[in-house]
C-alpha cells in the first residue's frame, strides 16, 4: 500500500503563500542491488511539493535522506535502482512529466533549468582545473544559447554578489576560496538557470556553525525573492524547525512523520521525531542536557518485523511488531506509528 502525505496547506511559514503542486512522488521505492540480494533504502515514499515551499527531510546517518533526493533527481548511480513508484513533475507551461520514466535526454533540458542540486562537498561538484566563472559561463550558456559569453559574464558576476562574493572572485580557482565561499558558490550555480526546485542535500555540513547559518539566511533571503521550492536535506532537525515549511521524518527508508516544521516543533507525534527532537534541540529553546536516541538505526539488510523504529522505542508493545505501520493524519501530521495516542498520553 502507498503511503501518502499530501499538503494541502496554501500557506508557509512566514505567512506566505505556496504555488500549485510542482512535484508529486507517489510509491518512490529504491534499491541497492547487493550481491546478498536487494536492499531497500527508500519504501514506498509518497510526499507532494508546492511552488515556493521548502520541505527538510530530517533522519539519522542511513536513514535514506540521500537515496530518497537522489532518485528524485534521477542522479541516483549503481547499485541504486528506481524499483516502484512515480515523480511527477509539473512545470509551469507543459505537461507534468513522470522524472523516473523520462528520457535522458529530455531529462537534460530539465536540469539546471528546472531542478539543480546542491551537493554535500563543493569540492566534488566544482572543477577544479576551471576557474569559477567559467564554470557559470559554461551551465548559463549551455541552457541559454541565445546568451552571448559577455551577457554570461555580467550574469555570473550578479549571481556571485547574491550569495556575497566579490564578482572578482570568478577569476579565482575552487581550490582559491575558502570552504563557505565554495559552498555558496554552488547555491549560486544552482540558481544560475532560475530553476523552480532546488534540490540540497547537506549543503552546509562542510562549514562551521556560524558559517552555515550565514548560508541558511541568505539561501531563505533568495527563496523569498525567487520563489523556488527546496528539498532540504540534513540530519539536523533543529535547522528545518527554523528553514521548513514542512518538514518528512525518515527513517530506516521510510518517512515516519510529515507535518508542519511548526507542528513538529510544537507536538511531534512520532516517537523517533520526538528523541531527534530532544538531540537537536531548536536553537533558540532554554539551554538543557541532550539526549541521543538510546540504540542504533537497523540494518536495512536484516530488518526486525513491524515497525523498524520499535527495538529502540520506549513505548513499543508486542503491536508494533506486527505490521510496517502506514502512515496515517493524527491532528494536523500524517504519522507511521500505532500507538501515536497511547505514546501522547506517557508524554
Ligand atoms: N552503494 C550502496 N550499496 C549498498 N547499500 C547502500 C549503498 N549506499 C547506501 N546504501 C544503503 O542505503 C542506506 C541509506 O543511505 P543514504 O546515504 O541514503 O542515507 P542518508 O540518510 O542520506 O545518510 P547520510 O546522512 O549518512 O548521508 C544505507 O544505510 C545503506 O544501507
Amino acid at each position: 500500500m502507498s503511503t501518502t502525505a499530501q499538503s494541502t496547506a496554501p500557506t508557509g511559514r512566514r505567512g506566505r503563500t505556496l504555488g500549485p503542486v510542482l512535484l508529486d512522488v507517489r510509491g518512490l521505492s529504491v534499491d541497492y542491488l547487493t550481491t546478498h540480494g536487494p536492499v531497500r533504502a527508500c519504501a514506498d515514499v509518497s510526499l507532494t511539493l508546492r511552488r515556493g515551499e521548502i520541505l527538510g527531510v530530517a533522519g539519522e546517518s542511513g536513514s535514506g535522506k540521500s537515496t530518497l533526493v537522489t532518485a528524485l533527481t534521477r542522479l541516483q548511480r549503481p547499485p541504486a535502482v528506481t524499483a516502484a513508484g512515480s515523480v511527477e513533475y509539473r512545470p509551469v507551461e507543459g505537461e507534468p512529466v513522470d522524472l523516473v520514466t523520462l528520457s535522458e535526454r529530455r531529462l537534460r533540458r530539465l536540469r539546471w533549468r528546472d531542478l539543480a542540486i546542491v551537493m554535500q562537498s563543493a569540492m566534488d561538484c566544482l572543477n577544479p582545473v576551471m576557474r569559477l566563472g567559467a564554470q557559470f559561463v559554461d551551465v548559463i550558456r549551455e541552457h541559454d544559447r541565445s546568451m552571448s559569453t559577455r551577457a554570461a559574464k555580467a550574469r555570473t558576476a550578479e549571481l556571485l554578489r547574491m550569495v556575497g562574493i566579490p564578482a572578482e572572485r570568478a577569476a579565482s580557482y575552487p581550490h582559491e576560496l575558502s570552504g563557505g565561499m565554495r559552498q555558496r558558490s554552488l547555491i549560486a550555480l544552482a540558481l544560475a538557470c532560475d530553476p523552480a526546485l532546488v534540490v540540497m542535500d547537506e549543503p552546509t555540513t562542510a562549514v562551521d556553525v556560524v558559517m552555515q547559518r550565514q548560508i541558511l539566511a541568505q539561501l531563505v533571503a533568495l527563496q523569498q525573492t525567487l520563489h523556488f521550492a527546496i528539498v532540504f536535506v540534513t540530519h539536523d532537525l533543529s535547522l528545518l524547525l527554523e528553514l521548513a515549511d514542512r518538514i518528512a521524518v525518515m527513517y530506516a527508508g521510510r518517512i515516519v512523520e510529515i507535518g508542519s516544521a511548526y507542528d513538529i516543533y510544537r507536538s511531534p507525534r512520532h516517537p523517533y521525531t520526538e528523541g531527534l527532537r530532544t538531540a537537536f534541540p531548536p536553537l533558540r529553546a532554554p539551554v538543557r542536557r541532550m539526549t541521543g536516541i538510546p540504540g542504533a538505526p537497523p540494518d536495512l539488510a536484516d530488518l526486525p518485523p513491524g515497525c523498524a523504529f520499535a527495538p529502540r522505542c520506549r513505548y513499543a508493545t508486542d503491536d508494533c511488531t506486527t505490521a510496517v505501520p502506514a502512515l496515517r493524519p493524527v491532528g494536523a501530521q500524517h504519522v507511521a506509528c500505532v500507538r501515536t495516542e497511547e505514546a501522547d498520553d506517557a508524554r
